[in-house]
């Protein structure tokens, strides 16, 4: 993972919304999606935390605010490469940079505020 996270998807065609592209809010969740996990993973290189042999990862992470820029329509059928960087970790609070490309067409960028170890958050009891 190094400084970056990288995930690649390939939707089926009933996530299309206009002819030939995918539906925006399924852009949004992939990027949801990749942000907090990727926080998470930032979180746990942070923490010394092996993530090579850890069964299940011991941080989790949820999102306080996401911001989307949608650059060019998301081409259905084409391979999505997902692209994370770590901008900041400020105790809890975790910052990354992502990207959402098709091939070599930047679809989307964004930017994810997320939140980790919370104690007690109804999510993790
Ligand atoms: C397959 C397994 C996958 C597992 C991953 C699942 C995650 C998938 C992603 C999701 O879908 S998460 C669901 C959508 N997100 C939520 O429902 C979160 C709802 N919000 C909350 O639960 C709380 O507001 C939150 C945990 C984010 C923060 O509450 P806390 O009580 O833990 O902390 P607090 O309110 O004290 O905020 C901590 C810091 O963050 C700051 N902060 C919180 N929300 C902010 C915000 N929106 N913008 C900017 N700053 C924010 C806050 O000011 C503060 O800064 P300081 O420490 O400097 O004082």
């Amino acid at each position: 993972m190094g400084d970056e996270t990288v995930a690649h998807f390939l939707l089926g065609e009933k996530f299309t919304a206009l002819s030939g592209s995918v539906y925006g809010g399924l852009v949004a969740s992939l990027l949801d999606c990749h942000g907090t996990g990727s926080a998470a993973a930032f979180a746990c290189v942070a923490e010394n935390i092996d993530l090579e042999n850890t069964e299940i990862i011991p941080v989790r992470c949820v999102t306080a605010s996401l911001k989307i820029d949608f650059k060019a329509p998301t081409t259905m059928g084409t391979e999505l490469e997902l692209i994370g960087k770590l901008r900041s970790i400020e105790g809890r609070k975790i910052w990354v940079d992502m990207t959402l490309s098709a091939g070599d067409i930047l679809c989307a960028t964004g930017e994810i505020f997320s939140v980790h170890h919370i104690p007690h958050h109804p999510f993790f009891l």
